[in-house]
């Protein structure tokens, strides 16, 4: 694949391990990497968001003392060290006040060593380098800064939860409320109820210490949801109608969309309100991040109906057992559930395309693991397949009030296709269990480890938010959370790479069919999905 030079200098890939061959960092320089790997995650190009001089003055008017700093203009300046930073309240309002952070007198931090981030700490997108690569991507890194631009009593913040339910959503309410009294001793928390619209159409909820204290031991979400109904202008009305000026909201890649169109709008009107975007998404979709909140919870759901399933498959001759698992676009709650399990014959994504006939497809390797092992069990994300079914049903493409596209069920299209070819085809009697637990693996409180993330979650957005910072969404990056600008959570979605070692370790576990007949093929595929997704980027970036 060539690129030429003229795209190349005037973008970057924000993703190294997605680069098929040119990285380039400020506009004229450029790093060739003779790295040729391809990603399956759709790859975008942005607008080169180097740290330029004007954040480079106010990272270091941020620093305690700047004298002692370890870094230097140069470190910051050098083409192959990039910090994707965050905007700043400052950045529209110059001459807002700042105050010493309030944290240091609190009584849980009094006696940290060091209370407060350094500000010129940033966190490395990428980890695994070469001795002589590029320094590559950082985001600045999260947690309470020296000083705060709000006081206590200043503050008027409102919480929001948008699109579909996932375990710990509860929990990162109840620490956002916690977190700002007993960190900053703000009281004035509202809760915006059922998603965006309820900026408009709703009353909002008192959020106290004491609302909010067994919440986290509920599934869903505490102030309901809703899909559709983003109405940035009404929106932004109302936070300035009700004197709100930090705003938490909580959701995946629409609702963080929705939170760049927010921030936007607040910068153009020149207000003093603060936008926290916190990252919430059963499918673990939203990029950058290492995982999103609640996911190990739902992997962890999962295995109940994997068991299940197996033990009734295995409880039959002939038995086949069926589970699907949620996943829109992204199949990794059935790769990781799948993993987790070893009993699971065949995980079916929907970033791996599959066919049932002839010789590799799924009805050879079914009557094999039959023939083998008495039994066979096929996990599947609801994402898997949707062309066939779409085609067989004949079905029209709907779409939620969101705008993202509803799903037809290829759990039961897929154990009607497996039914009709062994009983009508091979002559074979089979015993089919078909388990559809959807919902359930969302609709619960979010285990221990789920529950310690979400607190780290919401007390990194409320250290930025007081911070100053805005237009940010929060989230760990190689383990160490950090500020992320919205708009570079948004621009890509994560899906399993086809071509990387996590699906081959699958592979290698289930011993499954790849449904690849010509591995040339597939890298074909992933490249000609990479190039399609440059020039999108090049057309909506024009
Ligand atoms: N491109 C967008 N711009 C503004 N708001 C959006 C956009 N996409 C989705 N939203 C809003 O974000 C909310 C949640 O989106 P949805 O796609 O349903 O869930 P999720 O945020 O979990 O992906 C909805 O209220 C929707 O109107
Ligand atoms: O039926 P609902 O509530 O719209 O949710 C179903 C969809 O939501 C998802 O859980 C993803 O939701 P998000 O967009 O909120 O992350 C999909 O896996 C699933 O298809
Ligand atoms: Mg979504």
């Amino acid at each position: 694949m060539e690129l030429s030079l003229s795209i190349a200098s005037s973008l970057r890939f924000p993703q190294t391990d997605s680069i098929p061959l040119h990285y380039c960092s400020l506009p004229g320089s450029l790093h060739a990497f003779s790295n040729s790997n391809l990603a399956s995650k759709s790859v975008s190009l942005r607008r080169p968001l180097i740290w330029r001089q004007p954040r480079l003055v106010r990272l270091r008017a941020e620093s305690v003392t700047p004298t002692e700093s370890n870094g230097s203009v140069d470190k910051y300046g050098d083409d192959d060290f990039i910090v994707e930073d965050v905007p700043h309240l400052t950045d529209f309002l110059p001459d807002l006040p700042s105050y010493p952070n309030p944290l240091k007198r609190s009584q849980a931090y009094a006696i940290v060593k060091e209370t407060f981030v350094n500000p010129e700490d940033v966190v490395a997108k990428d980890i695994i380098v070469q001795k002589d690569s590029p320094r590559g991507v950082h985001f600045r890194r999260a947690g309470p800064r020296e000083k705060v631009f709000f006081t206590p009593e200043e503050v008027r913040a409102c919480i929001v939860t948008c699109g579909g339910l996932c375990p710990g959503i509860n929990t990162v309410i109840r620490e956002i409320v916690c977190g700002l009294k007993n960190m900053y001793g703000v009281d004035d928390v509202i809760g915006i109820q059922g998603g965006y619209r309820g900026f408009y159409s709703k009353n909002t909820l008192n959020l106290t210490t004491k609302v909010v204290t067994d919440i986290h031991k509920r599934g869903g979400t505490f102030l309901q949801t809703s899909r559709g109904g983003h109405d940035t202008k009404k929106i932004v009305d109302n936070i300035q109608d009700r004197g709100i000026n930090q705003v938490y909201i909580i959701g995946g890649d629409g609702t963080q969309k929705g939170a760049a169109a927010i921030y936007k709008e607040v910068e153009k009107r020149g207000i003093k309100v603060a936008v926290a975007g916190i990252p919430k998404t059963i499918d673990n979709d939203i990029a950058v991040i290492d995982k999103s909140f609640g996911f190990d919870t739902a992997v962890e759901e999962a295995q109940r109906a994997i068991n299940a399933a197996h033990v009734e498959a295995e409880s039959m001759e002939n038995g086949v057992g069926i589970v699907k698992l949620m996943g829109r676009y992204s199949g990794f709650i059935a790769m990781l559930a799948t993993l987790g399990n070893r009993d699971v014959d065949c995980c079916l994504i929907p970033e791996s395309p599959f066919f049932l006939e002839g010789p590799g497809g799924l009805y050879e390797y079914v009557e094999q693991r039959l023939k083998e092992n008495g039994h066979v069990l096929i996990v599947l994300a609801e994402g898997a397949g949707q062309e066939y079914v779409a085609q067989n049903m004949q079905a029209f493409q709907e779409k939620d009030a969101s705008g993202n596209r509803l799903l037809l069920d290829v759990g039961l299209w897929l154990t009607q296709h497996i039914k009709d070819h062994f009983t009508n085809v091979r002559k074979m009697t089979i015993n089919m269990k078909y388990i559809d637990p959807t919902y359930m693996i969302r609709a619960i409180p979010s285990n221990a480890s789920d529950n310690i993330y979400c607190t780290l979650l919401a007390q990194s957005a409320v250290h930025g938010a007081m911070a100053g910072f805005t237009g940010f969404t929060v989230g760990p990056v190689n383990s160490r959370h950090a500020y992320i600008p919205i708009d570079r959570v948004t621009e890509t979605t994560n899906t399993v790479n086809l071509t990387g070692r996590m699906w081959a370790r699958l592979l290698a576990s289930t011993n499954q069919p790849s449904f690849i007949q010509d591995s040339q093929d597939v890298r074909e595929r992933v490249d000609k999905q990479t190039i399609d997704a440059i020039h999108n980027m090049i057309i909506n970036s024009t």
